[in-house]
């Protein structure tokens, strides 16, 4: 019963964030946003009302009356008739991109030119290339870039990893991710499944597992052992052909540690007509036990960690907020993320960080799994500076 009373508060007030100001700090770190994208209210535009040194400033879409559409829907101040009048305001110090995968790497690095910081959605990029140059190029003006995997941040996650270091379980054996979500969630007409916009399972939640696996484990893989792709259910265009509508892949890391990740954009319905359960979940098999996390990707609406040792006895544990009471039970993944964004920006130390080597871990090992499968490299960015 307590659960779930938890649970419903916890739902409220993600939706309904307690304390929601116009920020209380007298020069708050204005964001921009670029494109009415779904995704922003969950990962900024809602984090940041509770986050008394960031604002959401202004967004800019490529038609103007789309921009002041979700302007007034999401209590935006300012609006842009375009990307590029977004980038040239000097009143915004960082930009969230949340385009297409595969206009990525041309809009950071406008946004890097004209000097503002990014928080970048995942993948980074289409290939790796392309996120090795966005990072030197933050680097050589002294910016802040992030890719925007949110999980890492909560709890949840790195409570997992805690278990996994503490020795308790003994050597990691075989790891399972998995992100695969029922049919109809991501509709037809979506850019996950058009080749061109860097669509493709593994580019969109095939990326969460590879990281997941590889932060869990603590180093990259050595290879891919195998990877079995399924077309997608919608075909777009004539390039339908190159994208994963799921794709299941094998992986050897160090110390004949191994790991299968699965993703599926869109699991057929039982039967034809009863809707699968999201399948979202990480388990790790050590050679002395196992530790579960159910959720790992949203574990703001529910999660369980289970830690079964092979000699002892199974128990459940839950993670919303940190031991030393850092966070609130109602923190999405994005929230806790904006606070070490910000932490960042301000000078301070954030919680935990996904650095450079991260992300360019993640995206050589996502163009080897997609080399593997055949499907080959996501197109690379015409865009030359
Ligand atoms: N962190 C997370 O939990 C999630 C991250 N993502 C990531 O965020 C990004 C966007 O995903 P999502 O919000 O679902 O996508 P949407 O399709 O809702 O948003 C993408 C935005 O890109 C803009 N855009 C610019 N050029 C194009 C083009 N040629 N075709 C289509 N759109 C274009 C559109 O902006 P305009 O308004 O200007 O037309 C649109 O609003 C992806 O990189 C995805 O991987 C997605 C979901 C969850
Ligand atoms: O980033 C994401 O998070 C959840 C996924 O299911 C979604 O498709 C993806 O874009």
């Amino acid at each position: 019963m307590s659960s779930l009373v938890g649970l419903i508060t916890r739902l409220y007030k993600l939706v309904y964030p307690p304390g929601v100001h116009l920020s209380t700090d007298p020069k708050p770190l204005k964001f921009g946003i670029l494109g009415a994208a779904a995704i922003a209210p969950f990962a900024l535009i809602s984090p940041a009302k509770s986050h008394p040194e960031a604002v959401v400033y202004g967004v800019a879409a490529r038609d103007r009356a789309r921009a002041d559409v979700y302007a007034k829907k999401h209590g935006i101040p300012k609006v842009y008739g375009s990307y590029e009048e977004l980038l040239d305001d000097p009143e915004i110090d960082v930009v969230y991109n949340p385009l297409p995968n595969a206009l990525h790497y041309e809009w950071t690095v406008k946004i890097l030119l004209a000097g503002k910081h990014c928080l970048l959605e995942k993948p980074a990029t289409d290939t790796l290339e392309e996120s090795q140059k966005l990072f030197e190029l933050a680097e050589s003006k002294n910016l802040v870039l992030m890719e925007a995997f949110h999980y890492r941040f909560h709890p949840a996650i790195q409570r997992v990893k805690q278990i996994l270091d503490s020795g308790e379980l003994g050597p990691i054996r075989h790891i399972t991710a998995s992100l695969a979500l029922p049919q109809g969630i991501v509709g037809a007409g979506d850019i996950r499944y058009v080749y061109s916009l860097g669509g493709g399972s593994m580019m969109d939640a095939g990326c969460y597992t590879l990281s997941c696996v590889r932060y869990l484990v603590g180093s990259a893989p050595t290879s891919v052992i195998a990877t079995a792709t399924a077309a997608s259910l919608y075909k777009p265009d004539e390039n339908a052909h190159l994208i994963d509508g799921a794709v299941t892949a094998t992986l050897a890391f160090p110390n004949d540690v191994t790991a299968t990740i699965t993703s599926d954009e869109a699991m057929p319905h039982h039967f034809g007509f009863i809707p699968r359960l999201p399948q979202v979940y990480v388990t790790v098999k050590c050679e002395g036990g196992e530790v579960k996390l159910y959720n790992f990707v949203m574990p703001t609406i529910y999660h369980y960690i289970t830690v079964t040792p092979r000699d002892g006895k199974s128990r459940t544990e839950k993670a919303y907020t940190f031991k030393d009471g850092k966070g609130e039970e109602w923190w999405a993944t994005y929230r806790y993320q904006l606070e070490a964004f910000v932490d960042r920006l301000r000078g301070r130390t954030p919680q935990t960080w996904v650095d450079k080597e991260d992300t360019l871990a993640n995206m050589e090992w996502i163009e080897k799994i997609y080399e593997t499968s055949g499907l080959g490299a996501r197109p690379k960015s015409q865009f030359t500076f």
